[in-house]
């Protein structure tokens, strides 16, 4: 059997416990065949002596081409920050533009242990050949904007982003699976999402959207049609078991609610909301309904950085605040939402290190100041871990990182390719 063995570290288990034990990996497969102390005569071993091998870390809202327009504009409100500058740069990316952006977003992301993420954008075929060549998995689709627009251009837009849908789902031998995206509630009219959402259930496919994420979402939905942004997703059928929406920071009582009893999941993306200053989602009410709860990025532009570790701390510290309590969003709870939760709400596998599951595996090197005296892992993980600590990263039983030298892209080009295009690209703004 074509196996790799990775000897010597601890194990996160599902239950956030930590135990020392070996993991045993089906290559062919690309599962977990076993943990616990093996004795293994495998094809390849990682070792991980003095690591933490815990689930890869699963994206669940990512814009990963932004990454090109990292620092490009900041300091600024959601809407003028699209609007002045973001959809401005955007309108002239090319697809070599998405490819080398994506590139640099996976690079980042598989350096800080992350290896599967949900991401809308456009020119998504270049996103895919990046997901493929680069190992990782990843749910992906085009987004649609129709304000704005006629209505044969809002029509082709929405049919792209069910065609990209339907073409690519399953593709790169199933690491990647596909969403309809529709942009937002409010960027987005009633009719277009209406047939969106259809078409894309009767093909099994899910919906994937921002929604309340500023007041600015919510107040016009409320004043046109008299009822919550989330009831309205509900009633044009935006609202499944398989749907899932980024953001949800201004949702009330009776929407969480709604999410609980749907089973569409919530993707939290803490540090977006801080930085444009969107307001504080009620992430512990979510927990507390049942609602499942990932956790996101959100592109570049509006983090700086595609790093989970930060962005769990970040979800910790918000959650804090906006609960008042400092016992609310504990470390397990975001550590469960970097994983499991945002397997779960953007329906990929992974996010469990058992055996059975896929193997999309993160290893943590615990020899820094910064995470010394091992005194509790998963409080490590969640306030004190770096991207910059892991070792290798692990997607569906391939080494995509051996020793922090990525294996799968080579990281000087990518670099280069990407700096050379946000030049270019500034230079025709
Ligand atoms: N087809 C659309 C593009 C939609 S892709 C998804 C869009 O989401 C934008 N985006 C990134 N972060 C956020 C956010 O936090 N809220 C809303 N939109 C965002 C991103 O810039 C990108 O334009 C068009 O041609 O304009
Ligand atoms: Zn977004």
């Amino acid at each position: 059997m074509n196996t790799l063995h990775i000897a010597g570290g601890q194990v996160l288990r599902p239950d956030m416990t930590v135990e020392s034990a070996d993991v045993l990996v089906d290559r062919d497969e690309g599962t977990i065949l076993e943990t616990g102390t093996l004795d293994a005569d495998a094809t390849e071993t990682l070792d991980a002596e003095g690591c933490l091998v815990m689930p890869g870390l699963v994206n669940a809202h990512c814009h990963a081409a932004m990454t090109l327009l990292r620092g490009y504009a900041d300091d600024k409100p959601l809407g003028a920050w699209l609007q002045e500058d973001i959809w401005p740069a955007e309108a002239a990316l090319t697809p070599e533009d998405v490819r080398a952006g994506t590139e640099l977003g996976i690079l980042e992301m598989i350096k800080s242990g992350t290896t599967a993420f949900a991401d809308m954008y456009f020119e998504v075929p270049e996103v895919a050949a990046a997901v493929e060549e680069s190992g990782v998995r990843a749910r992906i689709g085009h987004g649609v904007v129709t304000i704005g627009k006629d209505d044969e251009a809002a029509w082709a837009d929405a049919d792209e982003s069910l065609d990209i849908a339907r073409e690519f789902d399953g593709a790169a031998d199933g690491r990647i699976r596909t969403a309809v995206m529709p942009h937002s509630l409010t960027t987005v009219g009633e009719e277009y999402l209406h047939e969106l959402a259809a078409e894309a259930h009767d093909d099994g496919i899910p919906v994937h959207y921002h929604a309340n994420e500023t007041t600015d979402e919510v107040e016009p939905i409320v004043e046109e049609r008299d009822e919550r942004p989330l009831a309205y997703a509900k009633s044009v059928g935006m609202l499944t078991e398989s749907d899932f929406v980024a953001h949800g920071v201004h949702t009330d009582g009776e929407e969480i609610e709604l999410l609980a009893e749907a089973g569409t999941g919530v993707v939290h993306c803490p540090a977006s909301n801080m930085k444009l200053a969107s307001g504080m989602a009620p992430i512990q009410d979510m927990l507390d309904a049942g609602v499942t709860v990932g956790l996101g990025t959100d592109g570049a532009a509006s983090n700086n950085d595609l790093d989970l570790f930060d962005e769990m701390r970040d979800a910790a510290m918000l959650g804090k605040l906006a609960s008042d309590d400092a016992s609310a969003v504990a470390a397990p709870d975001v550590v469960r939402m970097a994983t499991a939760g945002s397997a779960d709400a953007i329906g990929l596998p992974g996010g469990r290190l058992e055996a059975g599951a896929v193997a999309d595996i993160a290893v943590v090197d615990l020899d820094a100041p910064h995470l010394t005296p091992a005194n509790n892992l998963v409080s490590h993980l969640a306030y004190a871990t770096r991207g910059s600590d892991v070792r290798h990263t692990v997607c569906d039983g391939q080494v995509l990182m051996r020793d922090r030298e990525v294996l799968t892209l080579d990281e000087e080009t990518v670099k280069a390719r990407a700096r050379t295009a946000a030049a270019d690209l500034f230079e025709r703004v």
